[in-house]
């Protein structure tokens, strides 16, 4: 896969250059935490992303790039044996760290127990993706890979007032994340997380940094949620239309559109039952990131009118013609101009959900 060209410092680099902008642990402190590599006192399970974060100038930086403060209440999904947790408790007020695994769970709670923590802990046992998170002020997490799409789309649409959430994650993943309009990389992950936060990449790490040594490389991202001018659209129907837009992303849209297929599935969508969308069902419907075509439910319609469909067809190419985006590629052009279009199709009665 080809990856952007960026002002990317690696970690090992940036460590050495940056000043923290957080008091940074005391010698004491991190003396009195157990050692961060892993002693396999358990077998690990690979399928649940258990790879133990090992490297401490990482795992210092990540809490000093999250930029807490003595105040923050502190997510933390994945926190395994706690090499993260500790730090997270020496920075911020309160950490509460959601983890699946009972094995680390006992771990995590000797470990802060031992170090006179607990007060500052909570520790929920249980699928982060199957409950409602408390209060928190910001995320910061060494998550597992394989949850990172649905527990950003959680995150982003289940209606929590977070003012940062500080990520690692696989690093193609944080790429295609982070891509901007225009990159090689962009894409309809990317284009639905713009709708509602800003993506940065941080800084990359190196599998090497964990134990055991993963197939892939990570990197740190930072999503911040805008707080004020955010598009206002239906997201199910958004999430639709960038489903259309993306499914090939380099083609025009006036080709894309004009394929017998997606005007057929258009034709079907606009004539059936539509439901609004609220933010807050949203998080359980919610797939941001795949663009393949006919991966939508069929929507069920007896008989399709030849000549329905052709005035249908006759419509999508007049919308677009009208609002001048023929031939503009979904990959290059913004959110404001995809939200243009969806509403022009929309006020012709061209729906995506
Ligand atoms: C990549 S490890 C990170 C461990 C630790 N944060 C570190 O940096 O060393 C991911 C952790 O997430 C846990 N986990 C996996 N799936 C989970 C889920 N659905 N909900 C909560 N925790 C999960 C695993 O048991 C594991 O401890």
């Amino acid at each position: 896969m080809k990856i952007p060209v960026r002002l990317l410092i690696p970690a090992s680099k940036l460590l050495s250059l940056h000043k923290p902008h957080i008091k940074p642990l005391s010698q004491s402190f991190l003396l009195h935490t157990s050692p961060d590599s892993w002693d396999r006192r358990f077998p690990l399970h690979r399928p649940r992303g258990q790879h133990i974060l090992t490297n401490p100038r990482v795992l210092d930086a990540i809490v000093r790039k999250a930029g807490l403060g003595s105040d923050d209440s502190v997510l933390e999904v994945g926190p395994g044996t706690g090499n993260l947790t500790v730090r997270l408790l020496g920075a911020a007020r309160h950490v509460t760290a959601v983890e699946i695994d009972e094995r680390m769970v006992e771990a995590l709670k000797e470990r802060v127990e031992n170090l006179g923590l607990s007060h500052k802990l909570t520790v929920i046992r249980g699928d982060a993706m199957k409950m409602q998170f408390p209060y928190f002020s910001t995320c910061v997490a060494n998550i597992p890979y394989g949850i990172s799409s649905p527990l950003i789309a959680k995150l982003l649409f289940g209606q929590y007032h977070f003012r940062t959430a500080t990520l690692l994650l696989q690093k193609e993943f944080a790429y295609r994340l982070t891509a901007l309009p225009g990159d090689s990389e962009y894409n309809r992950l990317a284009a639905n997380i713009r709708l509602v936060a800003e993506a940065e990449l941080i800084m990359d790490v190196s599998k090497r940094d964990f134990a055991p040594v993963p197939k892939v490389d990570s990197s740190l991202v930072t999503i911040r949620p805008r707080s004020g001018s955010i598009i206002p659209v239906d997201l199910k129907e958004w999430l639709g239309f960038t489903r259309v837009c993306f499914s090939k992303k380099n083609k025009t849209l006036g080709a894309i559109f004009k394929q017998k297929r997606m005007v057929l599935e258009l034709f079907k969508r606009s004539k059936s039952e539509k439901k609004n969308c609220m933010n807050g069902e949203f998080e359980n419907i919610v797939d941001l990131e795949s663009d393949g075509e006919g991966e939508s439910e069929e929507k069920e319609i007896k008989q399709v009118n030849p000549h329905e469909l052709g005035l249908f067809k006759e419509t999508i190419g007049k919308v677009l013609e009208k609002v001048g985006f023929n031939e503009k590629r979904p990959s290059k052009i913004t959110n404001e101009d995809l939200s243009c279009l969806l509403r022009a199709f929309n006020q012709e009665g061209v729906f995506f959900q």
